[in-house]
């Protein structure tokens, strides 16, 4: 039929001419020369595939899977694509609705290029049933139809009375059962619910039939053949079956690349004379091999135990001289198909058939329109519910940041308490210090000053005070771990202060040595060391202050004469959790959107479940918009419990606009989000995706000015950490916390538009690697 409506002779496979393969090569290179172009004929078909390629791996090593292969499915036909596990029927599947791309070739389906503009491929014309079950086990069989109803643009009625049919026919369970319940059995025929649904013009069915009794597996495939009876429905089923496609109209057999053959199933065995079609299967594998080892000897046994005619079909040959391209380009349209088609439409009528209009066949952003409102409508849906029904889930993901946000509090920027201090007073006699006790005595005396000194420092609570005989014995107590420091006090120490403070410039040497408070210390924490450190000055000056003003002496004497004033900006002791915090909370906002986004991604890519929208017509804005809309509640959520521990709980500095905050914190998530949608677009495992988050979360952690200044960075880090997504924002934030800045400030609204900038790009970034990032 085909072949004639291309004004080509049909080559009967078993003609004289078969016997001859180089006259057989000839004769169908001149037609191939003759024929008109075969598009329109192409166009007609319900799918054509040409000279397709496809390789997995590296051009180095690649792993051929499609070697050339022709396929056409004329409409109304159930086609049975065949092949031993592994030679690419799934990976042809995918190319034909879409999902994978081929490495040279051409896919016709439906009269369009799949993910053409209008050709509504991927979309509503297919309905695609995968090799895996990708369903939510969550939803019940009801709710898991009415989703792809709603894709499907379907009315909530007629999605009710499919469901009653379907769940009828596949002899499935009450509706109201969660997937999840389901056997395994059960769950592939909910699958193949899903994909009859919508009555699609063409069905993609991929091994529908795994693990459904003969009984059941007859009546699906009653079913088929019921379908594709009025001519307007085509089926493309793959199965291991091979018996069962005795009822499909087409069966293709696909082996090495390519297809050996595409015929009705009784032709094939009435050709190959063969009891069943493994039979044919088998004779045509032997006859590829034979094509393979043309120069070799063929090995002998095959040929011994395998009859095989003399048929000539060029796709059985692979040999190099033959111009493969060329040759199956012919063949492809050439199949002859008497008998496979249940109603053949009459040759004359072909050619008179309307072409499909010429089609824009440039890659398009999204296939019919850029967001359609049923499929959001649908998606949304599907997000909300599957939030409803995982409650623990949600319930850890809002209760994470703030349970984060009280450890920072409660962990993080406080001063140490009880370091210890060891001390050798020589002022302190033996008793003083068996009992460790340094009495103090307020007022203007000079009676052991130290004593005073020392008990100051204990009242502040950051120092705890061991008192040893000798200040090697001090020494001893640190170098054992047992101290962080040593305090030497003279024996004189209260006469040599006095005395220094009376005599001014005319002090000596010895008294000015003995006036003087001795301190070592471990210096291995800095932390620890410099907070010792401040104490114990901090301490000495109210001490002089305090003892000086007892004695009616201007105790500005004693001080340095560097006075710190009221701050401009700040506490005058600043808190180091007032520094880190604008980082802290940006961060954890940040990188728990990666991690549920990405992580809502996976699920649903690696559930198969990302794969059947797609095919269904959601678009990769469609989904990222969606999944935008249900995760921002959650990051909402989770940015106003976090700041409501920070702020209220824990009365972190707050000098500008609440408002500003929760709209940076809210940037920052939406920055989160659209980085996890990088993440979960460009890698293919989970594992791959924890690495690239835990990756990109210390570097984040160290450039971007969180837990130290950047102009303490080495040069060239400084401007990497200037385009750094969470700098200008964590110094923006700071300036709104601590400075009291609002949004006319440079410092602050720089930072909205660095992090508003970031989430646009990786937004960007993550469309366009859903829109070409395919097999
Ligand atoms: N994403 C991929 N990357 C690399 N190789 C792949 C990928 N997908 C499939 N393959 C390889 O391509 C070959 C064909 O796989 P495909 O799933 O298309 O076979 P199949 O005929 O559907 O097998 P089965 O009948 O067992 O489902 C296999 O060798 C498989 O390992």
């Amino acid at each position: 039929m085909d072949a004639e409506s291309e004004g080509v002779q049909p080559v009967e496979p078993t003609t004289a001419a078969a016997s001859n393969p180089e006259t057989d090569l000839g004769h169908r290179r001149r037609l191939f020369m003759s024929q008109p172009s075969t598009l329109a004929l192409r166009r007609q078909q319900a799918v054509c595939v040409r000279r397709a390629h496809k390789m997995y791996g590296s051009k180095k090593s690649p792993n051929v899977i499609l070697d050339g292969l022709n396929m056409t499915v004329p409409k109304g036909t159930i086609y049975g694509l065949l092949g031993a596990s592994g030679c690419g029927k799934t990976t042809l599947l995918s190319c034909i609705v879409g999902r994978r791309r081929l490495n040279s070739g051409e896919i016709w389906v439906l009269g369009g290029r799949p993910g053409s503009r209008g050709s509504g491929v991927p979309g509503p014309r297919i309905g695609y049933m995968p090799q895996e079950v990708a369903l939510y086990g969550e939803f019940t069989m009801r709710e898991t139809l009415i989703y792809f109803g709603m894709i499907a643009d379907m009315s909530r009625r007629d999605v009710e009375d499919r469901t009653e049919f379907l769940l009828k026919l596949l002899n499935l369970p009450n509706g109201s059962k969660f997937v999840k319940n389901l056997s395994g059995g059960q769950q592939r025929r909910m699958s193949l619910a899903a994909a009859l649904l919508h009555e699609p013009e063409l069905l993609i069915l991929d091994e529908p039939t795994v693990g459904v009794d003969p009984v059941l597996r007859q009546s699906i495939w009653d079913h088929l053949v019921d379908i594709t009876k009025n001519g307007n429905t085509t089926v493309i089923i793959t199965t291991h079956y091979i018996d069962e496609c005795a009822q499909a109209h087409v069966i293709g057999l696909l082996r090495g690349g390519r297809m050996l053959a595409e015929e009705s199933p009784q032709l094939l065995r009435q050709q190959y004379s063969a009891e069943s079609l493994e039979e044919v299967f088998l004779k045509l594998a032997v006859l590829q091999n034979m094509g393979k080892r043309r120069r070799s000897s063929i090995a002998k046994e095959v040929i011994d135990n395998v009859t095989v005619p003399a048929i000539s079909n060029p796709a059985l040959d692979l040999s190099d001289e033959q111009d493969n391209a060329e040759i199956s380009g012919e063949f492809g349209d050439n199949i002859s198909m008497t008998s496979a088609i249940p109603d053949p439409i009459p040759t004359a009528a072909v050619s008179a058939l309307p072409v499909p209009p010429e089609e824009d066949v440039s890659v398009s952003f999204c296939n019919n329109q850029f967001m359609s409102s049923h499929h959001l409508h649908a998606i949304i849906w599907k997000n909300f519910l599957w939030m409803l029904r995982n409650k623990g889930s949600m319930l850890f993901v809002v209760g994470l940041p703030i349970l984060q946000t009280f450890l920072f509090c409660y962990a993080i920027g406080h001063d140490p308490t009880g370091l210890k201090l060891a001390v050798a007073n020589y002022e302190m006699n033996e008793e003083m210090i068996s009992k460790q006790y340094c009495p103090s005595i307020a007022g203007c005396n000079q009676t052991q000053l130290s004593c005073r000194y020392l008990d100051m420092l204990v009242r502040n609570r950051s120092m705890v005070m061991i008192f040893t005989h000798t200040d090697v014995e001090a020494t001893d107590l640190v170098r054992q771990g047992k101290a962080w420091g040593t305090l030497t006090i003279a024996n004189n120490f209260t006469e040599s202060l006095t005395n220094r403070i009376e005599s001014g410039r005319y002090v000596d040497d010895g008294t000015l040595d003995a006036s003087e408070l001795k301190l070592r210390l471990d210096m291995s924490d800095q932390q620890i060391a410099t907070l010792l450190f401040r104490d114990l000055v901090d301490t000495y000056y109210s001490f002089v202050d305090h003892q000086l003003s007892d004695c009616d002496i201007n105790p500005g004497i004693a001080r340095i004469p560097v006075i710190y004033q009221e701050p401009i900006y700040g506490a005058i002791i600043p808190s180091f959790n007032d520094f880190v915090a604008p980082g802290v909370i940006l961060t954890i906002i940040f990188f728990l959107s990666v991690a549920i986004t990405t992580g809502a991604m996976l699920l649903e890519r690696n559930e198969g479940m990302l794969e059947r929208s797609l095919v269904a017509g959601i678009t990769g804005p469609e989904i990222l918009f969606s999944l935008l809309v249900t995760q921002f509640t959650v990051m909402f959520s989770q940015c106003v419990f976090a700041l409501l521990v920070v702020f209220y709980f824990f009365n972190t500095t707050l000098m500008g606009s609440i408002w500003s905050v929760l709209t940076m914190c809210i940037l920052s998530g939406l920055c989160g989000m659209s980085y996890g949608f990088v993440i979960s677009c460009a890698v293919d495992t989970d594992r791959t995706a924890t690495y690239v988050a835990m990756g990109s979360f210390l570097p984040n952690v160290m450039l971007c000015g969180i837990i130290w200044p950047v102009e303490g960075m080495y040069p060239l880090l400084r401007i990497i950490s200037k385009i750094m997504p969470l700098t200008k924002p964590v110094e923006s934030l700071r300036s709104i916390l601590q400075r009291g800045w609002g949004l006319n400030e440079p410092t602050v609204y720089y930072g909205f538009i660095t992090i508003t900038t970031w989430a646009v790009v990786f937004m960007f970034l993550s469309i366009l690697l859903l829109k070409f990032k395919k097999g």
